[in-house]
């Protein structure tokens, strides 16, 4: 579904991506991982073509994503720091974004039914709180049913409540055959949602695994005790993209 080749960017003198070559398919969750500036963000936006790698390529279902913009349509992408206009209020947001895509017929709106974004429609953008914006986002990646998903930090500032119905909603979407790509930084989100985790430091791609591999070569159940036994045994070797 995507297949990234050899992938390097830099800024200025700064390598970013080192020869990242990675794959991923249909019914996939992928939790991308690291350390603050180790390149997530940056593969993500590469993916989007939010930032123009200087070396590789990125196939989405074998087309090649430099020369053909449609991919787009089929992403959702739920960004870290949602931007949007301030005065306008959530309903129309969302309208404004049904108008845009006339390409989709159907909307996929349970997690503005799950959020209850009805009871807050006629706020302000500019007066949400972090969690409502976050929920907003959320929604927005969801809602023409794409065939990735790419959600960055999805439940940072969400609620308990919040976080779980996102959950629910991220593992439903995988059992329909989506592919997913999820960055954070609290492990135990990602627990019951992931399938492979890959690891980038300093730009490099440390391991792409799934997690029963990792849980069965560190002996660890829990995500976060699965990647602190990755980090302490300081593994620095490529493991062979699946
Ligand atoms: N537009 C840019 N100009 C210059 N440097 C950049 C730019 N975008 C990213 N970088 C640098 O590239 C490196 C990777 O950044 P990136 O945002 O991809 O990291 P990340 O893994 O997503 O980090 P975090 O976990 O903090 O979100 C960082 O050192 C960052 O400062």
């Amino acid at each position: 579904m995507i297949e990234i080749a050899h992938l390097t960017k830099s800024f200025r003198k700064f390598k970013a991506l080192d020869d990242i070559s990675l794959e991923f398919r249909e019914g996939q969750t992928i939790s991308l991982l690291g350390p603050n500036g180790s390149g997530k963000t940056t593969l993500i936006k590469s993916i989007l073509g939010l930032v123009t790698p200087d070396t590789g390529v990125i196939r989405i279902n074998g087309e090649e994503t430099k020369t053909r913009w449609e991919y787009r349509s089929r992403i959702g992408y739920m960004p870290q720091i949602g931007r949007y206009p301030e005065n306008m209020t959530i309903g129309q947001v969302l309208q404004m974004l049904k108008d845009i895509r006339k390409d989709c017929k159907v909307y996929d709106e349970e997690l503005v039914r799950d959020f209850d974004l009805q009871a807050v429609k006629n706020k302000m953008m500019r007066s949400l709180s972090g969690g409502t914006r976050q929920k907003v986002s959320a929604c927005l990646a969801f809602l023409f049913s794409p065939d990735i998903l790419i959600l960055d930090e999805p439940t940072a500032g969400l609620d308990p409540v919040a976080s779980e119905l996102l959950k629910a909603k991220i593992s439903r979407e995988r059992a329909m055959g989506k592919l997913i790509l999820i960055t954070s930084h609290v492990l135990s989100d990602l627990d019951d949602i992931t399938s492979h985790i890959v690891y980038l430091q300093e730009g490099k791609l440390v391991c792409y695994k799934t997690v029963d591999e990792l849980k069965e070569s560190t002996g660890e159940e829990k995500l976060n005790k699965v990647m602190a036994a990755i980090m302490q045994r300081n593994v620095t070797q490529r493991i062979p993209v699946l």
